[in-house]
């Protein structure tokens, strides 16, 4: 299995006391699977997105990502997970400023130790090819979140964890992009998890989770 959730539990300390958004979720998801996961806002989605990410830890339960349960790692161990096997679209796109498009679609998988591949080809297939020498700040939103996706694509990692990876495009292009990361993620045997309020979305991949005030529905 290549992610293995048991029991996860997540509590945020607030003035009126510890709050908890994940209650004991529990789920698998192996390779060459994709899973959408809903829920209304609020009910922990994110969250649970940035606890398998390593970006925050647990208050209960266990992510294990390819053997690898996250809580027997320390901040460089889950650094190199994101960089070696887990791969982030993000709201915030996080590009590089000071790299064009085409050196932000490479970067990730040089950092990964990975050859890009043909890049023209997955420019093309994102619509970029026009715009593989402009800078980020010479790009309109969806543009750069296109080459978000295309950088983490490119980078080719086992897990892939998209939070609305598609929120800032037109539902036409919005489709296509999705369309796009599932058949890469899934002709690369890789898995992916993706947040979206998108039924239509949700609808495109295998699997579907609701989460419920902190809870799987
Ligand atoms: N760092 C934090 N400190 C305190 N509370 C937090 C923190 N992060 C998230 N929360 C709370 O946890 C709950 C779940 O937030 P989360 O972002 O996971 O929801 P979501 O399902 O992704 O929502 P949305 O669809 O609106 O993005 C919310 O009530 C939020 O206020």
């Amino acid at each position: 299995m290549l992610l293995t959730i048991r029991d996860l539990s997540k509590s945020f300390d607030t003035t009126d006391g510890p709050q908890p958004v994940l209650r004991g979720v529990s789920f698998d998801l192996d390779a060459g699977q994709t899973l959408a996961l809903t829920g209304e806002s609020g009910s922990g989605k994110s969250t649970l997105l940035h606890l398998v990410a390593g970006l925050d830890s647990a208050s209960g339960g266990s992510v294990t990502i390819a053997g690898t349960d996250l809580a027997t790692l320390g901040d460089a161990g889950r650094a190199a997970m994101r960089r070696d096997t887990v791969g982030l679209v993000f709201q915030q796109f996080n590009l590089i400023p000071s790299l064009n498009v085409r050196d932000n679609l490479t970067f990730h998988a040089r950092l990964a130790g990975r050859d890009a591949g043909d890049v023209a080809t997955l420019a093309t297939r994102l619509g970029l090819s026009d715009h593989l020498d402009r800078y980020p700040e010479q790009l309109s939103g969806g543009q750069q979140q296109r080459v978000a996706i295309g950088r983490t694509l490119a980078a080719r990692p086992r897990l892939v964890l998209a939070d609305e990876p598609t929120g800032n495009l037109d539902e036409a292009t919005g489709d296509a992009m999705m369309a796009l990361m599932r058949d890469m993620v899934t002709d690369a045997g890789a898995a992916f998890l993706m947040v979206t309020h998108s039924e239509r979305l949700a609808a495109m991949l295998d699997d579907r989770l609701h989460l419920r005030a902190g809870r799987l529905a």
